[in-house]
């Protein structure tokens, strides 16, 4: 039997992709649009639809039935396609300028059109040119604390909170996380990625039997803590900017998961460009200008995230508890802990799992390359073991010094 959701599903083209465009009205003549599919994530297609008499323009992001980086062989639910959809929409109601204008969403042939953000850049990409961005840090901060605060149950009723859980279960999605951050990668498994020069190293760190038992709690955590709605993959691929503006693309992983996760996405992919930039920048002395604008992205994300969602605990709050000395404080002191553990697990996965990163693969001196994935796994490896010790934003940012 046809599943429903599939029941009258094609997959659009550069030929067809007009038709999901024609009815908003939005353009002025539909056959007069230049079309291009863009798209170069690793699930979906995305189709920029242009028109040059106006200069107007609009994004279709399509989800196929199988994943694209991959193909036919690995099929994957068209419901991420909605769950990205209604995780954009939940944003819009907190953090309108930090997110794209979605005009429509076909749930049947699971696309969405959504603004397009083609002034912008993508931040990984930013980033690997050495490009500054003084807004990133507070407007990534108030992202997480404004989304995740407002599906917490420091905010919600339960039983709006129970359906949240419910309408985001998103299951294979999360087992993709499951198992690319939290399981494949200590492992000697097939789809880890994995050159020959590097092999003998990470043969040595899947023997860190400390380490396995601790990305274990953590997988464990994400398995079952149901805190808030999450990104779900907020790393540099899924953030645009430019200089005065950020907007967060892409969350089809959205769940109800353990605020850590988003935070440590975003802080793996700041530190894994870190690293990278002893390949990319030439000058020692911008090395250094970028790595501290690098780390005060990082300190003004924390804090933002820190201040804000304390303060909306405090003004907004409707959990009974939140009143208490200390109740609130604690919960974000455990964010903090979760926030380098998975921060951890995300660079493991980015060195040496699926879908890796460009800051790192890009970098053409193999010896280099090498090293510095090397010096990557010991820093995700050391955020996973002593995500305890690190107490604060202050001791991180010794840490991070001593990479
Ligand atoms: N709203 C948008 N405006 C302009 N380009 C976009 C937009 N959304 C996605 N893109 C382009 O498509 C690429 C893949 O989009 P993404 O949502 O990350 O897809 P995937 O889910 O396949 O990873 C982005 O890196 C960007 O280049
Ligand atoms: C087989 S999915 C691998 C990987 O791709 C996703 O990233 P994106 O959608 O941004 O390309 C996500 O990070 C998954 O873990």
């Amino acid at each position: 039997m046809v599943p429903t959701q599939e029941r009258s599903y094609r997959a659009l083209t550069v030929d067809t992709v007009r038709s999901a465009v024609e009815q908003l009205q939005y353009f002025e003549d539909v056959e007069q649009l230049q079309v291009s599919e863009i798209g170069d994530g690793n699930l979906n297609y995305v189709f920029l639809l242009e028109e040059p008499a106006t200069g107007k323009s609009l994004i279709v992001k399509q989800a196929l039935p199988y994943a694209k980086v991959v193909g036919e062989s690995w099929p994957l639910t068209l419901d991420r396609a909605k769950i990205e959809y209604q995780s954009l929409q939940k944003a819009a109601e907190v953090v309108p300028n930090l997110v794209p204008v979605v005009y429509h969403h076909d749930m049947e042939m699971a696309y969405t059109v959504m603004e397009d953000l083609s002034s912008h850049e993508i931040l990984r990409s930013a980033l690997i040119n050495g490009n500054q961005y003084p807004n990133l840090g507070k407007d990534i901060g108030t992202y997480t604390a404004q989304t995740l605060f407002h599906t917490s149950d420091f905010y919600l009723h339960p039983f709006t909170k129970k359906a949240l859980v419910k309408d985001f279960l998103n299951p294979e999605l999360c087992k993709i996380t499951e198992d690319l951050v939290f399981t494949d990668p200590f492992f000697d498994h097939d789809t880890n990625e994995i050159s020959d020069e590097i092999r003998p190293f990470v043969t040595q760190f899947w023997q860190d039997e400390e380490l396995k038992r601790e990305a274990a709690k953590l997988k464990l955590q994400f398995l079952t803590e149901a805190e808030a709605l999450l990104h779900g993959d907020l790393h540099s691929g899924s953030i645009f900017v430019t200089a005065n503006s950020t907007k967060v693309i892409d969350p089809e992983f959205a769940f109800v998961g353990p605020i850590g996760f988003d935070l440590g996405s975003f802080l793996a992919n700041l530190l894994l460009n870190y690293l990278s930039q002893e390949a990319h920048m030439k000058e020692k002395a911008d090395l250094q200008v970028f790595r501290d604008f690098l780390s005060d992205t990082w300190k003004q994300t924390w804090e933002t995230f820190a201040t804000q969602f304390l303060e909306l605990c405090k003004t907004k709050g409707h959990f009974t508890f939140s009143s208490i000395k200390g109740v609130a404080e604690e919960f974000v002191d455990k964010v903090w802990r979760d926030t380098l553990g998975f921060a951890g697990c995300e660079m493991v996965r980015r060195t040496i799992g699926l879908a890796q990163v460009a800051d790192l693969n890009t970098i053409e001196d193999a010896p280099v390359q090498i090293d510095l994935k090397q010096k990557a796994l010991t820093s995700g490896a050391a955020l996973i073991k002593n995500r305890n010790e690190i107490k604060g934003i202050n001791a991180f940012l010794s840490w991070i010094q001593e990479l």
